[in-house]
């Protein structure tokens, strides 16, 4: 038996549009980020490629992406769930600060480690910093020691896992087409582990927003076409760059 995994990074963002670091600051899509949900909506009905079960972030610029793409394939009615583990990484003190003024004052070298090497996190943010989100309700559910400060994609792999294996697996063992809403550094971390890429190459890999990226698994849940296909691989390979030149001048 094989199953259909979807992964859709949300569309642009108010902060992606202005270039700042976000991790887990909730900012919405704008005006573009939403014509990318709808266009993601078109191209899972025009491939037939229509969800029975939605996975989304805490952060609404994934959950409006889901709910644009869905109606727009007319699949506003599926059941949904949602968990803090599929958030986008915790970015730290980053958070906030405009990417290309970091790089400029850290140097190409710090400014890429900080992005993406795998197990070097951002300095730590104060819980009563302006973009910290330690005391925001929806985490209150959580020991303080699960809210993150900042993260390293490392990190993220670690709360992610957990809720791909207990929630998302078992709807594709039941047939289910599954579409999980996220962000570039939880795709990031997901792909990882599907595709099994190393620590050193995850670096390399970035994810375009509002393209859905199929993923059809084996039974052993293990992709039958490594790296999925984008379904529209063109728009996805100029997208892909565009995010890997963030920060350059
Ligand atoms: O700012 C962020 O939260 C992420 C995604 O937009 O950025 P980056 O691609 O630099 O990890």
């Amino acid at each position: 038996m094989t199953s259909k995994l979807i992964l859709l990074r949300h569309g642009e963002s108010e902060w992606n549009a202005k270039n700042l670091f976000t991790g887990w600051v909730d900012v919405n899509l704008n005006d573009k980020g939403r014509a990318e949900a709808e266009r993601g909506g078109q191209l899972l009905q025009s491939n037939d490629l229509l969800p029975d079960v939605v996975h989304t972030s805490l952060l609404k610029r994934a959950i409006n992406t889901a709910n644009i793409a869905l109606v727009t394939a007319d699949r506003g009615w599926i059941e949904t769930k949602r968990s803090w583990r599929l958030n986008e990484r915790h970015y730290g003190a980053l958070q906030g600060l405009d990417k290309s003024a970091t790089r400029e004052k850290y140097g190409d070298e710090q400014f890429m480690i900080w992005r993406r090497s795998y197990d070097t996190p951002p300095p730590a943010l104060e819980p009563d910093a302006e973009y910290s989100q330690f005391n925001d309700p929806r985490y209150a559910s959580l020991p303080p020691e699960l809210r993150p400060q900042t993260e390293c994609l490392a990190d993220v792999v670690v709360r992610m896992l957990p809720y791909y294996y207990d929630e998302i697996v078992p709807d594709l063992a039941t047939g289910k087409t599954v579409l999980v809403a996220a962000h570039g550094n939880s795709i990031r971390a997901l792909v990882k582990h599907l595709d099994g890429i190393s620590d050193a190459d995850i670096a390399g890999l970035n994810i375009p927003t509002g393209i859905p990226l199929l993923y059809e698994l084996d039974d052993a849940y293990r992709p039958i076409t490594p790296g999925g296909q984008y379904l529209d691989p063109d728009a996805a390979a100029e997208a892909i760059q565009a995010v890997a030149n963030q920060g350059k001048k």
